[in-house]
């Protein structure tokens, strides 16, 4: 029996985003698939925090799409919205609240409370239930922000550089349990962050972003199959596309297949294989 597949979590088309005559998204298109981890990459004023915004409502673009399952982001209904978790860069607001009070708050407004069994997210952040959120340290409001987007058991996780501030230890914990959230719940996540090895452990996909276009989207298994650093640029009868690079490093390419790897020792090429790393820093130049 051959049924519809269900609607991607969230279908990004066209999105353009202006601040005064700066565009500070480009033409961005982005689809997040069901159960994946895609990792938002860029350097400082890319763009992602303002795509994030956008997406979740914060921000109207100028131009382009939004779609979460299938329905557009204006307008959005009570229930779907209670399908999403953000978690944002900084938690700001709800000082003079007690952690448990805070929580209780936010619980009474969801629709789906959530797992009261699951205390996952409560216990890797141990914070004191009686703190006040305003004596809470960074780290610790990051954890709160965490458990308050997780524990209502969201299917489509968006984070904006959740870990900055977190320490080494919850950092580490932290980037064991997303992954494990994610493939019990069949849950979506898109997280954005600077620490690009934490993300290349646990992402299917990575996007980069630079000055508001999108610059790669692709599988991290494809990336890791296709994608090659050369030591100067191929034959164009090679039929690669040339992702990036400069004069002074290796060129980029897209395209690599088994056979090529004999043909570039036949003409002097070092190849080297993909780290996202490597590969970031040659796209945000
Ligand atoms: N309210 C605003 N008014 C004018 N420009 C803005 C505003 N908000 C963001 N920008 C500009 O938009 C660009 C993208 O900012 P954004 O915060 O989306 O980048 P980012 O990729 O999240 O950066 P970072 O990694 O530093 O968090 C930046 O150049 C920023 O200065």
């Amino acid at each position: 029996m051959t049924g519809t597949p269900p609607p991607d979590p969230l279908q990004i088309s066209g999105l353009v985003k202006t601040y005064g005559d700066r565009r500070v998204l480009d033409d961005v298109g982005l689809t997040i698939h069901p159960g994946e981890i895609t990792a938002l990459l860029g350097p400082n004023g890319a763009g992602k925090t303002t795509l994030i915004s956008c997406l979740l409502g914060f921000l109207t673009p100028d131009e382009g799409s939004v779609r979460l399952w299938g329905e557009p982001s204006a307008g959005l209904s009570a229930g779907t919205r209670a399908r999403i978790g953000f978690v944002p860069q900084t938690l700001t607001g709800f000082t003079w609240f007690r952690v448990r009070e805070l929580m209780a708050y936010l619980a009474a407004y969801r629709e789906r409370p959530g797992d009261p069994e699951d205390k996952v997210w409560e216990d890797w952040a141990a914070l004191d239930p009686s703190a006040r959120v305003r004596a809470l340290s960074g780290g610790e409001r990051q954890r709160l922000a965490i458990v308050l987007a997780l524990r209502f058991m969201p299917d489509l996780v968006v984070l904006d550089e959740p870990v900055a501030s977190l320490d080494p230890q919850a950092r580490h914990d932290f980037m064991h349990l997303l992954p494990d959230y994610a493939r019990r719940r069949g849950a979506s996540v898109l997280i954005s962050s600077h620490i690009i090895s934490d993300l290349e452990n646990i992402s299917d996909r990575v996007v980069i972003m630079r000055h508001g276009r999108i610059r790669l989207d692709m599988r991290e298994a494809d990336i890791m199959a296709t994608v090659r650093s050369l030591s100067a640029p191929p034959p164009t009868a090679w039929g690669l596309e040339i992702l990036g690079g400069d004069t002074a490093g290796p060129v980029w390419v897209r395209g690599w297949r088994d056979g090529l790897d004999d043909s570039a020792r036949a003409h002097g090429l070092d190849v080297g294989t993909p780290e996202i790393e490597r590969l970031f820093l040659a796209l945000s130049r």
